[in-house]
């Protein structure tokens, strides 16, 4: 058998607190193809975080491992670049000085001094930044300095993209229009993808493949869905897709059902947000 491009097998992690060792995870087992888009659900606290940390290389599996093609991840390294919910741009730098630290750290002597500078601006128009290259984060929006930390990120050239509820913090439109980017230049560029998120619209929209956490502590992939809708996808005409329908109940009612959480979610909470259905 072919093994996967990503492949999480048997991954648990305690971590060490006053109280003794807390389990955030057990027994976690998830096979990624490459170019697909994954999209990590679950409760707050779940585990969706240290997951993406253990593929990044940030955290350490207690058992258990991560192999990106054959090869044991440890550490982090440019093949998998991570944006985060808080852009983490340096403020005293431009957008395009913020992407020139990425392709410099990757592509030091690989590059001559035009190329980069083509490479570098080319990242930013991907992300329709190209009008504002030499503005410092405090001069742009929360949704244009996201899409600084994604032109950073995919500057690397990163085989695997993770992000950590990178739209998490902004307005609805803005994030409908970053969601549409992201799409647009996932066909492009074929990078596999993980996304943590919270909104299960986003979920079913972008992904291939949504995979529900149980609760913590020891939490574990509860359920995969698949999401067999064609691309490229169009928001609007999906509204009133009974198949997109039926995927975001599916989610929903794992969430709402199997793994809820009576102090989180009351219907007060749950009426909230009509139009992107969120979790706590
Ligand atoms: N370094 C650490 N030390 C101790 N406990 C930790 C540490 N990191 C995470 N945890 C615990 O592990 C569990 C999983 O945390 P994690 O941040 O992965 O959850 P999450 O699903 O990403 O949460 P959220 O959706 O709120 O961001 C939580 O109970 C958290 O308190």
């Amino acid at each position: 058998m072919t093994p996967s491009h990503l492949e999480l097998t048997g991954v648990g992690i305690e971590f060490p607190t006053p109280k003794g060792a807390f389990r955030a995870l057990e027994n976690v087992n998830l096979k990624i193809n490459k170019g697909e888009f994954i999209s990590l659900i679950g409760h707050s606290g779940c585990g969706k975080s240290t997951v993406l940390n253990i593929v990044a290389g940030l955290h350490q599996a207690t058992e258990g491992g991560a192999l990106l093609d054959g090869k044991e991840v440890n550490e982090p390294g440019p093949e998998r670049a991570v944006v985060f919910q808080n852009h983490s741009l340096l403020p005293w730098l431009t957008a395009y000085e913020n992407v020139e630290l990425a392709v410099n750290q990757v592509f030091k002597n690989k590059m001559s001094k035009q190329e980069k500078k083509d490479w570098i601006e080319h990242n930013l128009e991907l992300v329709h930044m190209g009008h504002a290259i030499h503005k410092r984060p405090d001069e742009i929006s929360g949704g244009m300095k996201q899409r600084v930390g994604i032109a950073r990120a995919l500057s690397m050239q990163p085989q695997v993209l993770l992000m950590d509820e990178p739209f998490g913090a902004l307005d609805a439109l803005t994030r409908a229009h970053l969601q549409d980017s992201l799409m647009e230049i996932q066909a492009q560029l074929g990078n596999t993808v993980i996304m943590i998120t919270h909104d299960v619209d986003e979920a079913v929209l972008l992904s291939d493949r949504i995979v529900m956490m149980t609760n913590g502590p020891a939490a574990t992939v509860g359920e995969i869905l698949k999401v067999d809708l064609a691309r490229p996808r169009n928001r609007l005409e999906l509204a009133d897709d009974p198949t997109y329908n039926h995927y975001r109940s599916e989610v929903l009612r794992f969430l709402y059902e199997k793994q809820k959480k009576v102090e989180n979610i009351t219907p007060k909470t749950a009426a909230k947000k009509p139009e992107a259905e969120k979790v706590a």
